[in-house]
């Protein structure tokens, strides 16, 4: 069973409506007059970052990647609960939850803490959105697709040796909340461009048609690679094609009704993994 065979199988439990059929990033729950959005990630030893990682920089991902979702969601995070593990080190852990979470804002609401090893570390992050909550399956045709930032300093980071951008990724809060009001949809860019643009677009039921000359590239990446790699935790969204974004963003192609196919790549459907999937 791979990763989509298994999310597959859980839509077959009872879910609750905020779950959105467990086709979106994050739940939203509305509680009163209020909508929080709610989302969970982990990130293991050996698969997220390699092993000998200052626990700083583990702390710092592991809130980050979980931010992220939120930002995708335009949320304002209200707090975290952190599942961690005892490592040697434990309290340079500390030190970077004490920075994220000083870093945006968050206030700690709990977790907990156990002894195992290889390590595998979780966050819960709540947040509070605002009137207009974007969803993955909201693209129209004729949508235009942009990104935020650049793609590809993670991977470029990763091969240097660990560098900052692959290990200190920067929730895109600001941008997310700015383009909320305005995106038909959004999401964060974790497994690779290519792969979330495609996910987008299917949710959107059209297809994401890219052009590989558009895509805003780390300087010394290469293209195709830094599409596909992962990491970036830029926003992708897709808005009306006359939207002037109000943040740093790149427009890299457009939403068309073609269907046929989630994505193409200059006209053409790519014969190579589109990103980043677990097996
Ligand atoms: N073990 C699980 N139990 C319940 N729901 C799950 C589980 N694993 C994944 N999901 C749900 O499946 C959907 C897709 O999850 P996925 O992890 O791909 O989303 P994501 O958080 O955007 O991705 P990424 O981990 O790359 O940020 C989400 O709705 C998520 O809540
Ligand atoms: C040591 C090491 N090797 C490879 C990678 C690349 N990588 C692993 S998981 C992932 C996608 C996001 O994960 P998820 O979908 O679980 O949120 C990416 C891009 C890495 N970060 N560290
Ligand atoms: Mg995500």
């Amino acid at each position: 069973m791979n990763e989509a065979e298994f999310i597959a199988a859980l839509r077959t439990l009872p879910l609750h409506p905020g779950a959105e059929g467990l086709h979106d990033d994050t739940a939203t729950l509305a509680i009163g007059g209020e909508t929080l959005i709610l989302t969970h990630d982990a990130i293991a030893e050996g698969v997220h970052y390699r092993p000998g990682t200052d626990p700083f920089d583990i702390a710092w991902k592991l809130v980050a990647v979980n931010l992220s979702d939120l930002a995708a969601k335009g949320a304002t995070p209200l707090g975290v609960l952190i599942g961690a593990v005892l490592v040697e080190g434990a309290e340079r852990f500390v030190e970077g939850l004490r920075a994220i979470l000083t870093e945006y804002a968050v206030p700690l609401l709990g977790g907990d803490t156990i002894s195992v090893s290889p390590a595998t570390f979780g966050c819960t992050a709540i947040g509070r959105a605002g009137a207009a909550v974007p969803r993955r399956d909201g693209g129209r045709a004729g949508d235009a697709l942009w990104v935020t930032g650049t793609i590809g300093a993670a991977m470029l980071g990763f091969e240097a040796g660990d560098g900052a951008a692959y290990l200190r990724p920067r929730p895109r809060l600001a941008e997310g909340r700015a383009l909320a009001p305005h995106v038909h949809a959004m999401m964060d860019v974790s497994d690779g461009l290519l792969l979330d643009a495609s996910r987008l677009a299917e949710a959107s039921g059209c297809t994401a048609e890219i052009a590989r000359a558009a895509l805003p590239v780390a300087p010394g990446a290469d293209p195709l690679r830094a599409a596909t790699w992962g990491d970036d935790y830029e926003l992708l969204f897709a808005a009306p094609a006359d939207f002037a974004p109000p943040v740093a963003a790149t427009r890299i192609g457009t939403l068309t009704d073609e269907r046929a196919v989630p994505l193409l790549l200059d006209g053409a459907a790519p014969d190579f993994p589109l990103g980043y999937q677990h097996r």
